[in-house]
């Protein structure tokens, strides 16, 4: 089942289009990574999702709500941490979170939730308005988790926090999902995105520009993997290396081999192949990552729609 399904889903301001057109579900227990440089609509969408803002048209449902029309109902069963945590000054971390549990008609301990998203127990009872920006982003986190939500909707949940704050998000969500939460996470982060998705949908200038599994789209967007081999008997003989299943480039000098691979297969058969006939010294691999899967995507992190990249021969991106 869909938890989260979005047709042709169209938001304007003025003349601005901020999301144009936008279909893609979300299904139940996955982890969604929802990815794009600046203003490419990740926000709007997200704002859309939880009856914020209506659409201009389309329409999305969350968990069989529609957003529009039932977003009460889709917010009950929802954890929700925003872009810009907004914190009650006055009221304690302790204060937010049993709050949060008493919106969602709940009965969590909030002490188990705030220890969760490692909230330093001395904070627990202090005012919210003197938190750090990654102290209160920690606390609305937890506040997200109140209730035992079906879906969790983090946008940018990685922002001020320092590494450790990073990693303990990172288990959260993997915890959450390992429990059955469905999880849409939005974030720049890339490397987070790549630890916690099962797939990944990539904005850009307002369109879905891919959705995929992130090996999928590594392998059909990243450059080449390329190994770099010195063997061990020389002289290698690159036609029949060229001829391999996957390999696209071959080059020479001497006992180095370098081999351009469209796979990891290719990259396997490529080092048997070479271990076979002159015997492998030494070898490294450098991998195409997915940092340079989302430039491919995005056109790079501050591109609009003018400098996007795009290939023709993608059916999933339109030109
Ligand atoms: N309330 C608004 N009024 C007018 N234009 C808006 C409004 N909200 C967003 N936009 C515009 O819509 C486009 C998409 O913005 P949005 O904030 O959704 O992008 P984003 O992908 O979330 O970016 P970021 O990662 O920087 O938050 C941008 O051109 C932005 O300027």
């Amino acid at each position: 089942m869909s938890v989260l399904e979005t047709r042709n889903l169209t938001k304007r301001f003025g003349d601005v289009t901020a999301v144009d057109g936008v279909s893609f579900a979300v299904e139940e227990g996955e982890v969604f990574g929802f990815l794009g440089p600046n203003g490419a609509g990740k926000s709007t969408t997200i704002n859309v999702l939880l009856g914020y803002m209506s659409p201009t048209s389309g329409s999305a449902s969350i968990l069989g709500h529609d957003v529009e029309t039932e977003s009460r109902a889709l917010r009950a069963r929802t954890g929700v941490l925003p872009e810009n945590v907004g914190v009650y000054d006055r009221l304690t971390g302790r204060e937010h979170v049993a709050s949060a549990i008493r919106i969602k008609d709940a009965d969590d301990d909030p002490e188990r939730l705030l220890a969760r998203v490692g909230l330093d127990p001395d904070a627990w009872d202090r005012r919210a308005g003197g938190y750090s920006t990654g102290m209160a982003q920690r606390m609305a986190l937890a506040t997200a988790l109140a209730g035992d939500p079906d879906l969790l909707v983090l946008d940018e949940p990685q922002s001020g926090l320092d590494p450790n704050g990073m990693q303990e998000i990172r288990d959260v969500v993997l915890e959450e999902a390992a429990d059955g939460t469905t999880v849409f996470f939005s974030s720049h982060i890339l490397p987070e995105v790549e630890a916690v998705s099962d797939r990944v949908g990539v904005m850009r200038a307002g369109e879905m520009a891919a959705v995929d599994d992130i090996d999928a789209l590594r392998e059909r967007w990243t450059d080449d993997t390329v190994v770099r081999a010195t063997v061990a008997d020389p002289p290698v003989r690159p036609e029949a290396l060229a001829d391999l299943d996957g390999v696209s480039d071959v080059a020479v000098e001497g006992d180095r081999v370098t081999l351009s691979c469209r796979t990891p297969r290719a990259k396997g058969r490529a080092v048997a192949a070479l271990e076979r006939t002159v015997g492998v010294a030494d070898f490294e691999v450098e991998e195409g990552s997915l940092e340079d899967t989302f430039t491919a995507l995005t056109g790079g992190a501050d591109a609009g729609e003018t400098t996007a990249t795009t290939r023709a021969d993608d059916p999933e991106v339109s030109a």
